[in-house]
């Protein structure tokens, strides 16, 4: 028999593993130097937890049934985990603002029935709203991309509650297709659709709200039936001073980091306040935004708390990074060689002493092979020092480069 993965699992290999961890560990680093704190919640719940409120589709979320009455699921992100298992906590156990940061794997269920596992490094910052966390979030969310030497990232933002507000200027019977056509940037298609002139063209305009910040905020600005959003764009431009006075200098080739997108749809619907993701070499490496009304849902009585956060998607900043990736496989310093059966308990002695005086890992030759065939061996695992040790003990150091 033939045992295969499922689709869409995979194994990772040390090489994979070496690289994942490298940029974890960068982006960790970068979480706690913000004052963020790690939490690790369960990689299953019930499937009514992962998916309350209706921000999250139980089609993309892999299915366990435990009974009938009962079905659990394999978290496909850690958002809505976390808001409920902090929704009655804070205020009452807990002080707000709560920073919270996770690293784990996620899993979801694709169109195609294949499954994903993923590893997802993120942050929530709980119980805060207001430009100051806005700016926190999006400043942090670059640090951590500059962390992992990622160079040519942008970040798309977008603004929930703004495009909302524009697609609920249209008569309710069109937003949806509207929104459709939105959220996959589909022009032909909105050009397609059974609909009247001018609501085509409005989506259209709203389709075309992207580009460098200025020029989007002020072609919205100069949009006669926005006057009712004059609050909204106006936060918009403080926050967008403040990410540029944080001199993330622009892209190589000169363009900019940051394209505002009011197009900007996200698969999760939970998002109140402004929506971002970042591209990097045509992959999307990490997405979050404001909820200010998820916390309230997994609430007892229904109290919500304002919150913001993203993840980076480990994966994604792997392929992005490609060949930049250098992480190095640890590789072992010594191998230590018992040439006869007498002198195992000697080599064992001698590889742990030098486990405790040296750097690097310290392997042991399994046979009793030819000396060439040790030295090759070696070789072809890149260790430079073999030691070895014949049956009185005595040890015989050899170096090479
Ligand atoms: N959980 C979201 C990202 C996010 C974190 N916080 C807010 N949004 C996702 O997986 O896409």
């Amino acid at each position: 028999m033939v045992h295969q993965l499922p689709t869409g699992a995979k194994d990772l290999l040390p090489l994979d593993v070496a690289q994942k961890s490298w940029i974890d560990q960068q982006i960790q680093q970068t979480f706690q130097a913000w004052g963020y704190q790690r939490i690790i919640t369960p990689t299953v719940e019930h499937l009514r937890s992962l998916t309350a409120g209706g921000a999250v589709d139980p089609e993309s979320v892999i299915q366990l049934h435990s009974d009938s009455t009962n079905i659990l699921g394999l978290r496909p992100e850690f958002t809505a985990s976390i808001a409920r298992a902090y929704a009655a906590r804070l205020g009452a156990n807990v002080t707000a603002p709560q920073r919270l940061y996770y690293s784990a794997n996620v899993f979801r269920r694709k169109a195609n029935r294949s499954s994903e596992e993923s590893f997802q490094a993120g942050v929530e910052l709980l119980g805060a709203s207001g430009l100051i966390a806005d700016a926190e979030i999006l400043m942090l969310l670059g640090d951590s991309l500059d962390a992992v030497a990622l160079g040519d990232w942008q970040i798309i933002l977008g603004d929930a509650r703004l495009t909302g507000a524009l697609l609920d200027l249209l008569p309710e019977q069109y937003r949806a297709k509207v929104r459709q056509a939105l959220s996959s940037l589909d022009r032909v298609g909105l050009m397609e659709m059974d609909l009247p002139e001018d609501v085509k063209g409005y989506g259209l305009d709203l389709i075309d709200l992207r580009g460098k910040p200025k020029d989007v905020l002020s072609r919205l600005s100069a949009m006669a039936w926005t006057s009712s959003l004059t609050g909204e764009i106006s936060y918009l431009k403080s926050l967008i001073e403040i990410w540029e006075s944080y001199g993330k200098s622009g892209l190589a080739n000169g363009g900019d980091r940051l394209i505002l997108d009011l197009s900007l749809v996200q698969t999760f619907d939970y998002y109140t306040g402004i929506v971002f993701e970042v591209a990097c070499n045509n992959y999307i490496v990490a997405q979050g935004g404001r909820y200010d009304q998820l916390l309230g849902i997994y609430h007892p009585k229904g109290v919500s708390y304002p919150s913001i956060g993203f993840c980076l998607t480990l994966e994604e900043i792997q392929q992005a990074l490609g060949a930049k990736l250098s992480a190095p496989l640890n590789s072992p310093s010594c191998l230590v060689v018992a040439r006869t059966p007498a002198a195992i308990p000697a080599a064992f002695a001698y590889a742990a002493d030098l486990r405790q005086t040296q750097k690097g890992a310290i392997e042991l030759e399994l046979e009793f092979r030819d000396p060439d065939m040790v030295r090759n061996h070696a070789r072809s695992r890149g260790i430079t020092q073999i030691a070895w040790i014949d049956g009185q003990g005595a040890i015989n150091f050899e170096e090479s480069d």
